[in-house]
């Protein structure tokens, strides 16, 4: 018998589901509150929750997060009579089993907790989860945490997996991570670097070349990939490879198998592959300038690295950290960090990501000397020039929005209330957009708002994600919407 928490603010639904958990042999609790849902699932472990989205006072998806990563981590499915694609594709990412509209088929939802409840029977009865070493990995934003959740799932596997993100953003950290918390971490780890591999001796670094292979070639010598015979293989900007070597990997990867340059036989090899690029390996295939059959075969999972820019709660972690181990190589007393400092490493974009804010602390630690603490004034200048110059585009664009702010005086008559509401709704969300870089995580933080009614108020002011530039918002007495 399994337990089930529904979640539903109509009467009607929740007792129809109530009945149907029931008449399937399973115990159910069912609160029509999100908040009460919410603490009862930190009292008691649920094996599935259904989860309604639209409440009086919020959106079931604003919490799913928090009910996917419980401790009991319960099957969602979610039964709304919002439904719309958006709202399914966050669903899906943040791991709910299904998404079923309103008004339904009681042998749908049943056919949905049945097979949710056998996923999840499935899924207990596997090993107990091992705690996932994390390799030096910091980080607690909800991005990181989901990277991390997909690395302990493929390292409980043998599958090829594609890291992607942009420079410094850690994916040969992770790649590591996933060699140490798979069965293979008492063998090598061999990295491959794509990018530096000399065009013409390329074949013969990688699967090894025979005695007289060519002129030069005195001994037999192993190559890369065999060093890697029960370990993990890795290949770091896996778009750099030369087509020609591509083709070759393919087959290695189909077959377990590589002939060395000269060789006659195929010889077994047995090592799982993790690759890494900041290229967009699917441009490329429609380019022609990678194979798509290679790009599928090495994507088995993909993990997708958040910059940095996109996750600011983690600099002051991965600050805080580096600057102790920074301070123990140089051997001296870990500095203090004021205020000003940190909001400046928080504000700033980090175009070479965690890298880089390594360096400027680095520079900075360097330049303090004697002091103590890290002050604005010990950053590379650079940095403070550059902050200082947006700041003061920043100023310019709010000024020219408090500017309109007498927009609700138009011709001399005051406007209606609903129109001023509107278009000023309007204008903060194209600033907030101009702010986010593209991400609705920053947009969300931003602004207060939860990631359900942030995408709402997009759709009602037909915005979208993709970065806008601020228009002075308009008088809006006179206008029609
Ligand atoms: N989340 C993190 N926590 C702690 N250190 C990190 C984190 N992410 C990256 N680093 C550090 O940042 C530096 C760059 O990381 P790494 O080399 O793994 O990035 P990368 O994405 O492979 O970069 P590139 O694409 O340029 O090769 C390393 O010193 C790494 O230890």
């Amino acid at each position: 018998m399994a337990r089930v928490l529904i979640l539903d603010d109509d009467p009607n639904i929740q007792r129809l589901l109530e009945e149907l958990v029931l008449s399937m042999g399973h115990a159910y609790a069912s609160s029509r509150k999100l908040a009460d849902g919410l603490s009862m699932v930190k009292q008691d472990d649920y094996d599935l929750i259904l989860l309604d989205l639209d409440f009086p006072t919020g959106n079931g998806l604003d919490i799913l997060p928090e009910l996917i990563r419980l401790p009991s981590s319960p099957e969602v499915i979610i039964i709304t009579g919002i439904g719309n694609t958006t709202g399914a594709e966050i669903a899906f990412k943040f791991g709910a089993w299904d998404y079923i509209r309103k008004p339904f088929l009681l042998e749908e939802v049943s056919f949905h907790i049945t097979r949710a409840l056998k996923y999840r029977k499935e899924k207990t009865n596997l090993k107990p989860p091992v705690v996932l070493k994390r390799q030096h990995i910091i980080g607690e934003s909800e991005s990181i945490l989901m990277c991390l959740e997909d690395i302990a799932k493929s390292a409980a596997t043998d599958i090829s997996v594609l890291i992607t993100g942009e420079t410094g953003t850690g994916k040969e950290l992770f790649a590591r991570a996933i060699h140490q918390n798979s069965h293979r971490s008492e063998k090598e780890f061999v990295i491959v670097d794509c990018g530096a591999l000399p065009e013409t001796l390329v074949e013969s670094i990688l699967f090894g070349h025979e005695k007289g292979a060519f002129t030069g070639a005195d001994n037999r010598k192993e190559g890369i990939i065999a060093q890697a015979d029960g370990g993990t293989l890795f290949f770091d900007e896996i778009g750099e490879l030369d087509p020609m070597i591509q083709k070759k990997l393919l087959r290695t990867l189909q077959e377990h198998s590589l002939r060395t340059v000269g060789g006659r036989k195929e010889l077994p090899v047995d090592f799982r592959l993790v690759a890494a690029t900041n290229r967009d390996l699917d441009e490329m295939v429609h380019e022609n300038t990678f194979r798509e059959d290679l790009l599928f075969r090495i994507r088995g999972i993909e993990i997708r690295l958040p910059p940095l820019r996109q996750r600011t709660e983690d600099v002051p972690l991965i600050a805080f950290k580096k600057i102790q181990q920074i301070g123990a190589r140089f051997g001296l007393e870990t500095k203090g960090v004021s205020a000003e400092f940190m909001e400046i490493l928080r504000k700033y974009d980090w175009p070479g990501n965690v890298r880089e804010l390594i360096h400027v602390l680095e520079h900075s630690i360097a330049n303090a000397g004697p002091d103590p603490t890290l002050v604005p004034k010990h950053l590379p200048p650079h940095y403070r020039t550059m902050l200082f110059e947006r700041d003061n585009t920043d100023l310019a664009e709010c000024d020219a929005i408090s500017a309109t702010d007498a927009c609700f005086i138009t011709d001399g008559k005051l406007a209606r209330w609903a129109d001023y509401r509107f278009q000023t709704e309007k204008s903060y969300l194209h600033a907030l957009l101009s702010e986010c870089n593209g991400s609705w995580e920053n947009a969300c933080r931003l602004s207060g708002f939860g990631k359900s009614r942030f995408y709402e108020l997009l759709k009602k002011h037909n915005l979208s994600l993709e970065k806008q530039s601020v228009s002075p918002p308009a008088c809006f007495a006179s206008q029609n919407y």
